[in-house]
């Protein structure tokens, strides 16, 4: 674990000295978009036309925000135009690796490079920040377009339907208004929430971060009781960007990161809806728990110091949801 520093890479675990214990989430810094045409995105600058072949996804299976990703390129038929290289589950003192002694762990497949913070010189040697996945990757200029996980699923929600032929919307026009504020509480006390319960280094930072992570458990279990989905009717990115933290609760999170007050298996309509994600045709090939237990419990030595992988719980995910 470490990060850049004008171009050196420095191994240092999250500073919550300064931070009263709590874990403060850096920004991400690559923000540009691909889009149909090569237009600006939202951010960034153009440039970035929507291509088969020409774009590249870095990713790691246990990590949430790169499996948002996995995701959306399973659903929306990209497989053949973007392809992948898959991190090794250990993220240590030299931070992500393209070692590939582990089953799934591809190396990197465009430069053969060792490490991921080398994927980062190569598109700026002077780079300083967080070496994080999910990366999408441009093969034309040799820069990163994006680093952040909510931006990629959006344009691949959209921005490749010329060239997939694919026009299913996850982030529909009609109910974005009921999408951004379910996105924004998930984000922050649940997403987000079990980092800041798992990382806080002191009492007060993790009560502060635990009640409000079941608070919108409870709240969500109540929207599913009456919903399908979170927005209704109909599947959105709101679904999927949730379902990353739960696929990973019971076996991860419930122990490593002290987010014990109830399993997700306790709820019984979050963990029907958990099921019926899992089994849709492509998702359940993204859901690698041999790479998020073994990266949880093996990476984070100052949270379990002794590396020691805990047996997991026995949950059948795919037992018939029952949500039809
Ligand atoms: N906001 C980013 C966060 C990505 C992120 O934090 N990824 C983690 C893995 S789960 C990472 O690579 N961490 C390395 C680090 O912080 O040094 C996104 O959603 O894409």
């Amino acid at each position: 674990m470490g990060q850049l520093v004008e171009g050196v890479w420095k191994d240092e675990w999250y500073d919550t000295g300064s931070s009263g214990g709590e874990f403060v989430r850096d920004t991400s810094k690559h923000r540009h978009w691909v889009t149909p045409d090569g237009s600006p995105g939202p951010t960034g600058e153009g440039g970035f036309k929507a291509e088969s072949g020409r774009y590249h996804l870095y990713v790691s299976y246990a990590c949430p925000w790169a499996h948002r990703a996995l995701i959306f390129r399973a659903l929306k038929g990209l497989a053949d135009h973007i392809d992948i290289s898959v991190v090794h589950p250990d993220m240590l003192w030299n931070g992500w690796e393209f070692r590939t002694d582990f089953d799934g762990a591809t190396g990197d497949r465009l430069f053969g490079e060792s490490y991921l913070y080398k994927l980062y010189l190569r598109a700026d040697p002077k780079a300083s920040g967080r070496v994080t996945v999910p990366v999408l990757w441009d093969r034309d200029t040799d820069r990163i377009v994006s680093n952040e996980s909510a931006d990629i699923i959006r344009m691949f929600n959209r921005a490749f339907d010329g060239v997939t032929g694919n026009t299913d919307d996850y982030w529909p026009e009609d109910l974005r208004e009921g999408i951004e504020p379910l996105n924004d509480r998930i984000y922050d006390t649940v997403n987000n929430g079990v980092y800041k319960a798992g990382f806080a280094t002191s009492q007060e930072a993790y009560d502060k971060a635990v009640h409000p992570l079941f608070d919108s458990l409870d709240w969500i279990e109540g929207i599913l009781a009456g919903n399908r989905y979170l927005a209704g009717d109909r599947l959105t990115e709101a679904d999927w960007r949730l379902f990353t933290t739960v696929a990973r609760f019971d076996a991860v999170y419930h122990t490593h990161f002290k987010c014990n007050r109830r399993r997700i298996v306790d709820y019984p309509n979050l963990w029907a809806w958990a099921r019926e994600l899992y089994q849709m045709p492509g998702v359940t090939e993204t859901v690698r728990p041999d790479h998020f237990t073994r990266h949880y419990y093996f990476s984070h030595d100052t949270v379990n110091p002794h590396r020691i992988i805990p047996i997991g719980p026995d949950a059948d995910w795919t037992a018939p949801h029952g949500r039809g």
